[in-house]
């Protein structure tokens, strides 16, 4: 192994559990890193949240692991997304022995659209009384995403091999915007003879929290992605337990699908697990199935038998989760 990686802590608790991830990538592989600077401090700092030597390393690495940034996110990870050319984020969801989860039975992935929707609109003040956002939905990336996602089945990635997928949408009242993603990944998955069903978001917000063993594997847009799986954190413990991979043709950005999380940032106490379980999607992107089968196996391990961050009811620090994971290895 030889791949150059990206590393861009951020802010907040993105500096406390990336070093983490690092030390276990440099446990499990022989990596160069590429250390780039992202976010509030570089802003306040340099005056630009995303200095084009950052962007730079990472259109020049194999893949590139991020932590958070705070005030500055938009202005950092979503161009990031872009740079790698991710057209879809995966997001697993899924409750681990020991850990106490609302829902211990979920395991579902997202597979969210991540170039379009309302994160590609443009945003406009006309009066002072009105505000008004518009949001763009192309039958490509539409059908690009329903590619991946009919791959990610036909394949076996999905929770207990899944050959299906659910489409969630609200097309409902979107009819064009939401109308055009669903007829698209509908269509996709109907010339693939892959099976579908579908859900109105509303209503499978209600659904999923009640019946997390009908979902697997969901795909969604931009928008619902980025709070559906939000909400699914909170069914198996919280957001210091999901990863997520922005995958484009040939890059990859992998980060925790949390923020800095200012109330805890400082105290050496966030739960590094999704940004390591990130560094795992990582390792398989670049094709080592097995060193990412291993740590993921050496995450669950310290979930089940501790040592764990308060945020899951323990009161080791991240420090000490780290090395707890990297012991296991
Ligand atoms: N990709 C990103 O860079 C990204 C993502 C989301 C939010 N943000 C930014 O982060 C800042 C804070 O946002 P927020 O508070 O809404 O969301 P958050 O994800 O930072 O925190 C939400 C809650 O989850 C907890 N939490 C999150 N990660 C944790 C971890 N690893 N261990 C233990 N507990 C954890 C926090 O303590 C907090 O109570 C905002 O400025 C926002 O813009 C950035
Ligand atoms: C901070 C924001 C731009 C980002 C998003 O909406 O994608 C975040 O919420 C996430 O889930 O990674």
């Amino acid at each position: 192994m030889s791949e150059e990686i990206a590393v861009i802590p951020g802010d907040g608790i993105g500096q406390e559990v990336v070093p983490v991830a690092v030390d276990v990538l440099d446990a499990v592989g022989d990596f160069e890193f590429v250390h780039a600077d992202a976010g509030d401090a570089v802003k306040a700092e340099t005056g630009t949240a995303l200095p084009a030597e950052t962007r730079e390393a990472v259109e020049a690495a194999d893949a590139t692991l991020f932590g958070a940034a705070g005030e500055t996110a938009a202005d950092v990870i979503l161009p990031l997304r872009s740079a790698v050319e991710s057209f879809v984020n995966i997001r697993p969801a899924r409750a681990y022995p020991g850990v106490d989860a609302l829902r211990p039975e979920t395991d579902v992935v997202f597979l969210r659209e991540n170039t379009e929707g309302v994160y590609a609109g443009h945003e406009d003040d006309l009066s002072d009384d009105l505000s008004t956002l518009t949001r763009v939905v192309t039958s490509s990336a539409s059908r690009r995403l329903a590619e991946f996602a009919c791959e990610f089945v036909e394949a076996g990635r999905g929770p207990d091999g899944t050959e299906g997928f659910t489409v969630t949408h609200k097309a409902n009242v979107m009819r064009k915007t939401d109308g055009r993603f669903r007829d698209a990944v509908v269509s996709v998955a109907d010339e693939r003879g892959v099976e579908t069903d579908e859900e109105l978001m509303d209503a499978f917000a209600t659904r999923l929290p009640l019946y997390p063993d009908d979902y697997d594997v969901v795909v969604c847009p931009n928008l619902a992605g980025d709070v559906l799986s939000d909400l699914a954190a909170g069914l198996v413990g919280g957001l210091g337990l999901l990863p997520s991979a922005n995958v484009g043709e040939e890059r990859g950005l992998f980060e925790p699908v949390h923020g800095t999380a200012p109330d805890i940032a400082g105290q050496g106490v966030a739960n590094p697990g999704a940004t390591v379980l990130s560094a795992a999607m990582l390792l398989e992107f670049l094709g080592y199935d097995e060193d990412g089968q291993r740590v993921r196996d050496a995450v669950e391990g310290v979930l089940a038998d501790g040592p764990r961050t308060p945020d899951l009811g323990g009161d080791a620090t991240t420090e000490q989760v780290g090395d707890a994971i990297i012991d296991r290895l």
